[in-house]
């Protein structure tokens, strides 16, 4: 929903989030800190690395110590979740990318049946094996690919869409709405036939850079950290911030709230209302107790949360 300038002219949004003094350093499970370690190790029979990121953040949380330690292979960059994302400036994205040094890009939707870009990932990853020297590998096995990404931005996903594409087979990773649900040994699985075309499933997760709260946060809305260690509390408000900053108001209809607001707790109280997620309190009065009902605040920012997370508040470019 648009709303017309004179209407966002008379509403006065923050043009800055305050993120006080948060500390980001716990905001990653250590398990994830063996990633790199573990996808070393494996390295050796490795044609192909596929990183795959979220859309959203083409920019932020991409973790470039794995360029140093697993830069000697050809790199594909996958962007996903480009269902949920605003790349109406596709080119600029492209471009920056590439001065930082990420030439192989492909955006896509592993949620969709057919998606013609994940159609190209076989073809591209071939082509880029052939034009880069190969390494430590004899000519009669196939090709052996490496997934890595930050949590939850779809590795699963991506190689259950390939085994699609390609195997016409279903699914053999499990998935999560979870970040960190891929924690397993590593796995070898096939998903080309002709080429043969394997690629090593866990444990691609790379800790995400988080060079500022700023970029934790993006991460957060994105749902690659875990919301209770960064606040649901804090990340609806980081996520109305953002709303309001990119003109997206479909939250007011939805909601239904009279206006754009700027105030998370007059968002949240509209949801808890309009979804019926209010708690009765006990009270205790002059003349005796009372029950009484409050809206539900965290129910509500994990219902806004979600609710931006499915799409349902409008594609966003969050760097
Ligand atoms: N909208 C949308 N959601 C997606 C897409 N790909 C994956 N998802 C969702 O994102 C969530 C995480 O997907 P996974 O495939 O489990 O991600 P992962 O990177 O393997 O997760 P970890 O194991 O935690 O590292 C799931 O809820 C998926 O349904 C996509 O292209 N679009």
């Amino acid at each position: 929903m648009k709303l017309c300038r004179a209407l966002q002219n008379l509403i006065k949004f923050r043009s800055a989030f305050d993120f006080g003094e948060r500390e980001v350093a716990h905001w990653f499970p250590g398990h994830m800190a063996k990633g790199l370690k573990q996808m070393r190790a494996n390295l050796k029979n490795v044609d192909c690395i596929i990183e795959i990121h979220d859309a959203r953040i083409p920019f932020s949380g991409r973790n470039p110590q794995f360029q140093e330690s697993l830069d000697v292979r050809p790199h594909l960059l996958v962007l996903n979740k480009v269902d949920l994302a605003d790349i109406a400036h596709k080119q600029s994205i492209l471009k920056r990318l590439e001065r930082d040094g990420v030439k192989n890009v492909i955006f896509a939707n592993c949620l969709r049946q057919r998606d013609d870009n994940i159609k190209k990932i076989v073809p591209q990853v071939l082509e880029l094996i052939e034009n880069s020297p190969r390494f430590h590998r004899s000519e009669d096995r196939g090709y052996c690919l490496m997934v890595i990404g930050v949590p939850n931005v779809g590795k699963s996903s991506f190689i259950n869409a390939l085994r699609r594409t390609n195997l016409k087979k279903g699914k053999a990773s499990r998935v999560g709405a979870e970040p960190g649900i891929t924690k397993a040994v590593l796995t070898k699985i096939q998903v080309c036939e002709r080429p043969v075309m394997h690629l090593l499933d866990t444990p691609g997760v790379l800790s995400p850079r988080i060079e500022s709260v700023e970029t934790g946060m993006k991460l957060a809305l994105c749902g690659t950290i875990l919301d209770h260690l960064v606040g649901e509390d804090v990340i609806a408000d980081y996520l109305l911030f953002t709303l309001n900053r990119l003109d997206r108001f479909s939250y007011v209809e939805k909601y239904g709230l009279q206006e754009p607001s700027d105030s998370i707790e007059q968002v949240l109280k509209h949801i808890a209302i309009k979804m019926g997620k209010t708690q009765r309190v006990k009270a205790i009065t002059g003349v005796g107790n009372i029950t009484i009902k409050v809206p539900n605040y965290t129910a509500a920012a994990y219902d806004f949360i979600r609710a931006f997370r499915r799409g349902e508040l409008g594609k966003v470019m969050l760097d």
